[in-house]
């Protein structure tokens, strides 16, 4: 589902790389947490892949299409099937938790009839079932975060990247919001969450990448979140 060939990224005047010779495969269906100190390069592996920056060097393959090659005008139809989940939610300020996750279908020319049909269930699906026509500012934050997962996951995507989901959590909360993004998982989806969390990478025991000053340093299967 994703190959990094040999990629390296630098950003504009720096003299050190945010990412360096990285080789790796993620296979579709696929959990895999991604672990590094700060400014290890976890937050530009994502943005690679959602081609918000391109590589400086080797290739990206992501869905089947190579990022180096692919025409901008295709990169919304790249980015429609991959759902993105941010530490401080991005819920749109004043709207209801049915339209916050309406949204992301109508802007992409769903028809109304089918968006009244799925938004409903997939409501169900994270656990807001009822909640519809709460204001998204005056929920918990775990709930916000439900939200989120829901209009990331409303397209059915085949990749969900989710870069610190439980980062504002708290413990209790970010079991719960693991186990949807587990469900989730299930349903074949392959994610990819960047994450602090040692005690949930702990639990899970999932694939572990481990970046250091940009490199890969550990690609664990079942892994832990540190190897001290
Ligand atoms: N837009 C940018 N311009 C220049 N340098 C950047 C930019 N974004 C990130 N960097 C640098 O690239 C390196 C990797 O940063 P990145 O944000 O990928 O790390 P991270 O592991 O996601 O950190 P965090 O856990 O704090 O989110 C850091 O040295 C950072 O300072």
């Amino acid at each position: 589902m994703i190959t990094f060939e040999d990629v390296t990224k630098f950003y504009p005047g720096q003299d050190r790389a945010a990412l360096r010779n990285i080789n790796l495969e993620i296979g579709k269906g696929e959990f895999v947490f991604l672990v590094g100190q700060s400014g290890s390069g976890k937050s530009t592996f994502l943005r690679l892949i959602l081609r918000e920056y391109r590589p400086t060097k080797g290739t990206l393959y992501v869905a089947g299409k190579n990022l180096g090659t692919l025409n901008q005008w295709k990169v919304p139809a790249l980015r429609r099937q991959i759902g993105t989940v941010f530490q401080d939610f991005r819920l749109l300020p004043g709207k209801t938790v049915y339209e916050n996750v309406a949204f992301a279908l109508q802007v992409i020319g769903k028809p109304a009839r089918q968006i009244r049909q799925i938004v409903p269930e997939t409501l169900d699906l994270v656990g807001l079932a009822g909640k519809e026509n709460r204001p998204s500012d005056e929920l918990s934050g775990g709930e916000q975060q439900r939200v989120a997962i829901a209009r990331a996951f409303v397209n059915r995507p085949k990749i969900l990247i989710a870069d610190e989901p439980t980062g504002n959590l708290d413990p209790e909360t970010s079991v719960g919001i693991m186990k949807l993004l587990d469900r989730i998982n299930r349903a074949d989806t392959t994610v990819i969450m960047a994450t602090h969390d040692s005690s949930i990478v702990d639990q899970m025991r999932r694939r572990v990448l481990e970046l250091r000053s940009g490199e890969l340093v550990r690609d664990q299967a079942k892994g832990v979140y540190g190897t001290a």
